[in-house]
């Protein structure tokens, strides 16, 4: 199913619509609530969210491991929910490798291709080719038993890769790696996707890592979706205030609705100060509205100057940035984070009355 970005033709490789998942029980479990999403060829598309929200069932459902309880999902156009598994052109990668630890490396890459009763030269080639993609090729005949945690997911990897699936499904592939290697997979998957121009559906719990790898990621919350976009949309302009709370730290304000043009709102704070906000294109927001600000998006002025005033509370610092806690005269709490210099804080204590401030545009309306 073709559709147009921006001039260009851009071909769907997964669509859902109103896709509903009832797990039965006393009580059934809804944890699919009706579920709309198109997620292009070539994208590194993530489904981020707290534990418990779908992001593992809206995958089985790709996978075909489970049935949807009604909606619709369409692969390039076609419909799959007829389609058993090892029938549609996808695979997975899990959070357990479930490598075949008495097999080496190269034979593990090569089981599915095995499987698949391909002729054994081509399987020959495509080992080789998936153990130089994932940097490998100098162990191939290590028992996977005898390779580390990075290493495995490196194989596990490449075995899910080397039937050329148009789709690969990722459920919390790092989630068993310490930091500084799952930092170092995180880069590698983008790499591997890049180079491949397949498909990836992540799914994490992470929002750091959905920020750092991801083209666009889908926020869920108990079954639904509640904003897809783009990292920096999704950091910058969060559209409610889930999304808002649950990547990154946030500022809370109280304003009223002043006029709007577009996407953008004027906006009458609690100071009675008027500045400008962003808010989404299907909104029709008016009265008594909550706006958002990143505490890094604002600064701290003279009193007389800032769009809000209050006493500063705390000043924490953290090394390289300051974390400012400002009592707004409303009754609210202000978290400033400002990069820090060799003159951040000074002349600042505890009790200073003070401004903030923050650019036209910068604060988000967000949706009831
Ligand atoms: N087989 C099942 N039978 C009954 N309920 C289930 C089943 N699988 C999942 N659930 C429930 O469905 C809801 C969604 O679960 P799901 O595993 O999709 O969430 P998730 O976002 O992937 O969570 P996590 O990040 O913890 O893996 C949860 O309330 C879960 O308890």
């Amino acid at each position: 199913m073709p559709c147009s970005v921006g001039g260009q033709s851009l071909k769907i490789a997964i669509s859902a619509r109103n896709l509903r998942k009832v797990y039965p029980g006393q009580p059934p479990v809804e944890a699919l609530a009706g579920v709309d999403i198109d997620i292009q060829d070539n994208e590194f598309f993530t489904l981020l969210g707290p534990s418990g929200c779908g992001k593992t069932t809206l995958l089985r459902l790709i996978a075909g491991f489970e049935n949807p309880t009604s909606g619709s999902l369409e692969m390039f156009g076609d419909s799959i929910l007829d389609a058993p598994p090892h029938k549609r052109p996808i695979n997975t990668v899990f959070q357990s490798y479930a490598l075949f630890p008495h097999m080496t490396v190269a034979q593990n890459i090569g089981f599915g291709l095995e499987m698949l009763g391909k002729p054994k030269a081509e399987i020959a080639a495509t080992v080789d080719e998936m153990m130089a993609l994932v940097k490998m090729t100098e162990m191939a005949d290590r028992q996977t038993s005898q390779i580390s945690g990075g290493q495995q997911q490196r194989v596990a990897l490449a075995r899910a890769l080397a039937p050329k699936p148009k789709v690969l499904l990722l459920d919390e592939p790092l989630s068993a790696l310490d930091f500084k290697l799952r930092k170092d997979m995180q880069l590698e998957l983008k790499r591997l996707q890049s180079e491949t121009g397949i498909t990836f559906i992540f799914v994490t719990h992470d929002q750091e890592e959905a920020l750092t790898m991801s083209d666009r990621i889908a926020v869920m919350e108990a079954g639904s979706i509640r904003q897809i976009g783009g990292p920096r949309d999704i950091y910058d302009h969060p559209a409610e205030r889930f999304v808002a709370d649950f990547i990154g730290d946030t500022n809370f304000l109280p304003a009223e609705i002043d006029g709007r043009d577009g996407t953008t709102a004027r906006v009458k704070l609690s100071s009675g100060q008027k500045t400008t906000a962003r808010m989404q294109e299907d909104t029709t927001p008016s009265g008594k509205v909550t706006l958002a600000v990143r505490p890094e998006h604002a600064r701290l002025v003279g009193e007389a100057e800032g769009l809000l005033k209050g006493a500063l509370r705390e000043i924490v610092y953290f090394g390289t940035d300051t974390h400012f806690h400002v009592d707004i005269d409303d009754g609210t709490r202000f978290v400033l984070r400002q990069q820090n210099s060799p003159d951040t804080e000074a002349g600042l204590s505890q009790g200073d009355r003070v401004g903030i401030i923050f650019g036209d545009g910068v604060a988000q309306v967000l949706r009831d």
